[in-house]
């Protein structure tokens, strides 16, 4: 294909957008457009409707957009000890380590995300309308701060405050319009309750994957296959705040689902919470490029910590992640594999195994 240099970055990443992937790495087009989110002038800014937390749409002086979250906290304060998954607070650098680690893997499914450093009085201040300008204040620190509007952590106790007026934030390239590639949101088979008392059915039902397994679209093609891959990326980064997911509705149901919305990973780095881990060890299948990749990071020389902290490196806001992270994404990787093994052995064992319990478990679907 020629170059066409009068479409802008943005315009390039959402033409290229495959059935097998959001990107490619081809033609520097990913680096371009994370250049462009870095550091292209904010021309417009509009609060996004609905969601939980306060998020704004940003748009470029090139007609780009980007999804904007905002720093709330340093790099070392985890998920406090009493929230759950579902009242933790967003963290912009969970949305940006999240893209690296799910480019590092492989996958591309994820939008590009970038880090930047923002001044509140001259970029976001004189651009903010409506609801939201009515939300800026001057904290007793002297520090410029605004709240917003939003279901959760939208009020005075809960500001997000420059210093005195910079902002560091995360920004996520915007998907194609509805009108032009409309997406499919599915409720995800493992969804956690979102209840502080009550337990979903995966929790409760040990042969909760036969049940899936045997219903659409999970019954054929690669879609199981991606929920683990989801799964095992989640696992790594320790999101369980992965209720919904979407896929591109051109694309059919032989496509990729989308990881979107990674705000509450990276939350707890002491901690390995297996059962984010429940498509794998409930229905004991791994697609074998995934399970190569990790294999390799495991023998080494470079580790899975080591791709990825290398690939942070690029981000404007670098470092990204608190130290423990890195050791933690090694520490989990290991359980995948031991998980995995832990499967093949439970095929092995199976009174009419097949004898090609390798197989079973680990699927060469040609992705
Ligand atoms: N890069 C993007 N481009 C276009 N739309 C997006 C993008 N990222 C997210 N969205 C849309 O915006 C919605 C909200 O984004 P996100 O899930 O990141 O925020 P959230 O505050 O965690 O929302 P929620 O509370 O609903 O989970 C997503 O479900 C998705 O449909
Ligand atoms: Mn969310």
């Amino acid at each position: 294909m020629r170059s066409r240099p009068n479409l802008t970055s943005f315009e390039r990443f959402q033409l290229l957008i495959r059935k097998q992937s959001l990107y490619s790495d081809q033609d520097g087009i990913l680096e371009n457009l994370l250049r462009s989110m870095g550091t292209e002038e904010i021309v417009h800014i509009e609060q996004k409707e609905g969601g939980t937390q306060l998020k704004l749409i940003m748009d470029f002086e090139s007609n780009g957009q980007a999804m904007f979250k905002p720093m709330r906290f340093p790099r070392e304060q985890e998920t406090l000890p009493n929230h759950f998954y579902f009242t933790d607070f967003e963290r912009h650098n969970a949305e940006i380590a999240a893209f690296h680690l799910d480019r590092v893997l492989g996958f591309k499914r994820a939008p590009p995300v970038t880090g930047r450093l923002l001044n509140i009085s001259s970029e976001i201040y004189p651009l903010a309308e409506g609801q939201l300008l009515h939300t800026f204040f001057v904290s007793p620190a002297g520090n410029i701060c605004f709240h917003g509007k939003c279901s959760y952590y939208c009020d005075t106790s809960h500001a997000i405050c420059g210093n005195p007026d910079t902002l560091e934030g995360s920004f996520a390239a915007f998907l194609p319009p509805k009108e032009a590639a409309a997406r499919k949101v599915w409720r995800h088979p493992w969804r956690r309750s979102y209840h502080k008392r009550r337990k979903a059915q995966w929790e409760v039902d040990g042969d909760y994957c036969d049940l899936i397994r045997s219903t659409p679209p999970y019954d054929r093609g690669r879609r199981l296959l991606d929920v683990v891959d989801m799964a095992i990326l989640d696992f790594l980064m320790g999101n369980m705040d992965r209720h919904h997911y979407e896929t591109f509705k051109m694309f059919g149901n032989d496509t990729f689902l989308i990881h979107l919305d990674h705000g509450r990973a990276f939350g707890r780095s002491k901690h390995d919470e297996i059962s984010i881990l429940a498509p794998l060890y409930q229905c004991c299948i791994v697609r074998k490029t995934t399970l190569e990749k990790l294999i390799n990071f495991h023998n080494g020389p470079e580790r899975l910590s080591d791709a990825l902290k290398k690939s942070l490196a690029q981000d404007p806001l670098n470092p990204i992640l608190w130290e423990p992270h890195f050791r933690a994404i090694d520490r989990r990787t290991n359980i995948i594999l031991k998980t995995v093994r832990t499967c093949i052995q439970q095929r092995k064992d199976t009174p009419n195994a097949s004898g090609e319990s390798v197989d079973e478990v680990i699927i060469d679907d040609g992705f």
